[in-house]
């Protein structure tokens, strides 16, 4: 059997008319068409139940579609893949590992040299500030501190795309606030693509090249909205016109479907 060349201009991620039928009958995905590129980030809201971790697993390989396809560099999505690190809200670390033998963990099933190996797992617990409790188990760190551990985790294997499904969730305002900054830091160092799921529009706004707004019954994609603002992304942003107006777009898009995701209303006065 022979397989398709790779065209050259494909999409890092792309999504064809992807459907979701679980076995109960339940349809989760109606007919979802993404193209992400290399290098976008992309943030994914809507209401609950509206097939944003459904999208993301089928992505990740977890799940597979009922119709249509997940092609990443125009291959067929099949299975779990080392090029696609997966976060979840949920920290998922070994309670046995230390945080650094937590971190390293992902590598030992690469190639990757040992001294290499040393170097980024160091590395990381350097980027996410964890350098100090590097020989600590997971059950003596901070919610937020698991969370930095398992971002810290999946980043050393450098996979070309994370998909993270709502990991700042469960975490503080402050750390939340910090552990973005340190995402985008990341990314435009190292460059990767990513798909990233949250509840909350200023993050989702914050984040993004582009919001990608999700409606239910069944799930699809209700609208796309560019952000057109510049990085690094600042605090200040946060508190301009711009942002303002973004935050408010995508809000009405959510809004307005007659469901609300967590955060407050824009204000009307
Ligand atoms: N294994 C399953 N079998 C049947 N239905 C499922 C299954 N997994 C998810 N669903 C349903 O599919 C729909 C989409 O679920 P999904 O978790 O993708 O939504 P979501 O947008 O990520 O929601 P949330 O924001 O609450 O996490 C939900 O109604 C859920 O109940």
């Amino acid at each position: 059997m022979t397989t398709a060349p790779v065209p050259l201009d494909a999409p890092k991620i792309s999504v064809r008319h992807v459907g979701k039928r679980f076995d109960n009958g339940f349809v989760a995905l109606g007919d979802v068409s993404l193209d992400v590129e290399d290098n976008e980030f992309v943030t994914i809201v809507g209401p609950s139940g509206c097939g944003k971790s459904t999208l993301l697993n089928i992505l990740a390989g977890l799940e597979e579609p009922s119709g249509g396809e997940a092609l990443v560099d125009g291959v067929p999505v099949d299975g779990p893949g080392p090029e696609r690190g997966v976060i979840f809200q949920q920290y998922a670390l070994f309670p046995w590992l230390t945080v650094r033998q937590n971190i390293e963990f992902g590598l030992r099933t690469t190639r990757v040299a040992k001294a290499e190996r040393r170097r980024r797992v160091e590395h990381y617990l350097d980027l996410v500030g964890l350098t100090a409790f590097a020989d600590e188990l997971p059950k003596t760190l901070s919610g937020g501190m698991k969370q930095r551990c398992a971002i810290a985790r999946a980043y050393a294997v450098h996979p070309e795309i994370l998909l993270m499904d709502e990991p700042f969730g469960a975490v503080d305002a402050l750390t939340r606030v910090r552990l973005q900054e340190q995402l985008l830091a990341t990314w435009s160092q190292e460059r990767r693509t990513v798909v990233f799921i949250t509840h909350d529009v200023d993050e989702a706004v914050f984040l993004a090249n582009r919001v990608v707004v999700m409606a239910a019954g069944p799930g699809r994609i209700q609208e796309i909205v560019e952000v057109d603002l510049p990085y690094p992304r600042t605090e200040e942003l946060r508190l301009s016109p711009e942002f303002t107006a973004l935050r408010n777009r995508v809000w009405s898009a959510v809004y307005h479907q007659g469901a609300t995701p967590s955060g407050a209303p824009p204000t009307t006065s």
